[in-house]
């Protein structure tokens, strides 16, 4: 079985396969012991590769290795962006310096649509990625998620004061700090999803922790014929496709 990780800014998840299954699961914000805290002796003995898709730093990796060395000694291998995977072609002229997470969700929605599409990653950042029919990566954005505008605020205003409501969905006119702010972010977002609605004609693949609130905006703002499909697991999906699992 493969053991399958993507270690975002915020959160490292994780997933144990049996080809298509998931056998086991986890999640958790550090790579310390505790965060394969879901997988018995059993399981890891029956592990036999371990594929790691990381944005996180050089000594966040090493860490992250140093986690998995003590419950299992079988190969480690971290997948990066490539020139291309299949018909699958990278728009960078340096591959290497576009996140891995964004590659391999591009390869898992190229997979699935095989065609023209668009994959928005809502993460800690949020990515937006343009494939054509043939595969060509065209391009894409990068902007800050909820978290990093909530922190931006938070961080570098003297007077913005306000609680966290992670749930708080509403986007109409605050009227204390607190609502200002995080219907604000909302609006930001819901406008986001309203304008690549708008725009766009082809499939549209949604993941990352915003991404159901991503969905469901462009669901009640685009063409109910606009095929938009949620796949919190894409970049793992990529990646056992890329690890050939
Ligand atoms: N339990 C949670 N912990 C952290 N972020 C969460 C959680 N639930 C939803 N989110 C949202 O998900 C975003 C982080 O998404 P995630 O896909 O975990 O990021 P990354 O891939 O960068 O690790 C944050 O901006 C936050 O708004
Ligand atoms: C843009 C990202 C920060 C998104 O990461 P995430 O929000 O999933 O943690 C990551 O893909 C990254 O570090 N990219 C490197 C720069 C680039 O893609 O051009
Ligand atoms: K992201």
């Amino acid at each position: 079985m493969k053991l399958l990780l993507d270690a975002g800014n915020s959160r490292i998840k994780w997933q144990l396969r049996d080809r298509a299954d998931i056998v086991c699961s986890g999640v958790d914000v550090a790579e310390t012991a505790g965060l394969f805290r879901e997988m018995d002796d059993r399981l890891w003995t029956q592990v036999d590769f371990v594929a790691i898709c990381t944005v996180r730093s050089e000594s966040a990796r090493e860490a992250l290795v140093r986690a998995i060395k003590l419950h299992t000694q079988v190969p480690v291998r971290f997948f990066w962006t490539e020139p291309r995977f299949g018909d699958l072609v990278c728009a960078y002229e340096n591959p290497s310096a576009m996140g891995a997470d964004r590659w391999h969700a591009m390869v898992a929605a190229w997979e699935v649509f095989k065609g023209a599409c668009v994959v928005i990653d809502a993460g800690s950042a949020i990515t937006v990625d343009w494939i054509d029919a043939s595969g060509r990566h065209e391009g894409g954005y990068i902007l800050p998620g909820k978290n990093l505008m909530l922190d931006a605020l938070s961080q570098k205003t003297a007077r913005v004061l306000f609680q966290r409501e992670q749930t708080l969905a509403s986007v109409s006119p605050g009227q204390t700090t607190g609502e200002c702010v995080l219907h604000g972010v909302n609006w930001l977002l819901r406008a986001l999803a309203i304008e690549l609605g708008r725009k766009t004609t082809v499939p549209v693949m949604v993941t990352g922790g915003d991404g159901p609130y991503i969905k469901k905006a462009l669901s009640e703002s685009a063409d109910p014929a606009l095929p938009v499909r949620l796949s919190p697991d894409l970049v793992l999906d990529g990646l056992a496709q890329v690890a050939n699992c």
